[in-house]
């Protein structure tokens, strides 16, 4: 019997999170680098968002398509811990579950791949670009409303290999990916978190576990307290915002010396109108950065009154 089980999906970026976060948890408990495959076993998992292809049933659907069947293998025991995408766990967990350990955050920002563009100011008038992220979309718009926004799906080699076939001028995506993919060289500029504020959680893992486990050594270990404290708030903003799945949100914490600074927004998906706030937060005195990030969640979300929800 192993000492622990970790699902994941089978997506190249699922299965190289899970291999670096096995390798870590296996250390954690103290085992023998030859026997971790087999003392910390990789489960894989497929979701009804690997399954389904089209856009449209996706956003019926939601985020928690990518989670759901990971969350009832926990729940069933047939597996002990989950490794997600921060980015990927809807706001709301089941009962029973928790996010037991937030490991250290890869880079947050979004990555520009081009074939014919030095930055994404050069791309020329008019260009090809591709991304399934309605925030990614509404941010370039923003910028650049002549942008032909298209719709790209699929898996990280599959979306580079569009670009790389001439369907697009250049393509966002998350440099986090890119990198733990082993594809940062074909990063052509890493983008101003300001101007492209990241999606809550992004860059960020999630471990997962019954809510029995939230204390184990292993999972302590594996937490980053500063990457933890920020994806509380993200993540509180995030609830706040979900009003429905055609807007197009951001939210993004740091902290430096002793303080969190949270900005979050909302934008119209063409990218016309953006609702933004920034707030910040005295760590020293132990405060309720959830509710914090939720507050300042709803705040954008007044400030965008019936505009945005509408769209
Ligand atoms: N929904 C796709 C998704 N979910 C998590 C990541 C990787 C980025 C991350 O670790 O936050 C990606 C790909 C992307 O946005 O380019």
């Amino acid at each position: 019997m192993p000492l622990l089980r970790i699902g994941t999906r089978r997506s190249r970026l699922a299965l190289a999170q899970s291999g670096m976060m096995q390798r870590a948890i296996g250390r954690a408990l103290g085992v023998p680098e030859a026997d971790i495959t087999a003392e910390v076993p990789l489960v894989e998992i497929v979701t009804t968002g690997d399954r389904i292809q089209d856009r449209r049933l996706l956003e019926v659907g939601g985020k928690a398509l990518f989670t759901k069947e990971i969350e009832a293998a926990l729940l069933e025991g047939e597996i002990d811990v989950a490794v997600h995408s921060m980015k990927d766990v809807p706001a709301e967990t089941p009962d029973g579950l928790v996010i037991a350990a937030t490991p250290e955050r890869e880079d947050a920002r979004d990555a520009f791949l081009s074939t014919i563009a030095a930055s994404f100011a050069d791309l020329p008038h008019g260009a090809r670009l591709g991304t399934a992220s309605l925030r990614r979309q509404a941010q370039a718009l923003a910028l650049r409303p002549d942008l032909k926004v298209e719709m790209l799906r699929g898996n990280v080699d599959t979306r580079i290999g569009r670009l790389t076939a001439g369907d697009f001028d250049a393509i966002l995506l998350a440099v986090s990916g890119l990198n733990r993919l082993g594809f940062s060289g074909e990063i052509v500029e890493r983008l101003d978190a300001d101007a492209f504020l990241p999606a809550p959680g992004q860059g960020a893992l999630a471990l997962q576990t019954r809510a029995e486990d939230v204390g184990a050594d292993w999972a302590k270990a594996l937490n980053h307290a500063e990457t933890s404290t920020c994806v509380l708030a993200e993540r509180g903003a995030m609830r706040a915002l979900e009003g429905s799945c055609r807007t197009a949100v951001g939210a993004h914490a740091v902290i430096a010396g002793g303080r969190l600074v949270l900005t979050a927004e909302i934008l119209a998906p063409d990218g016309s109108a953006r609702w933004r706030r920034r707030g910040e937060l005295d760590l020293a005195a132990a405060p309720d950065v959830d509710a914090f990030g939720e507050a300042l969640g709803r705040d954008v979300r007044d400030a965008a009154g019936d505009q945005a929800i509408a769209i």
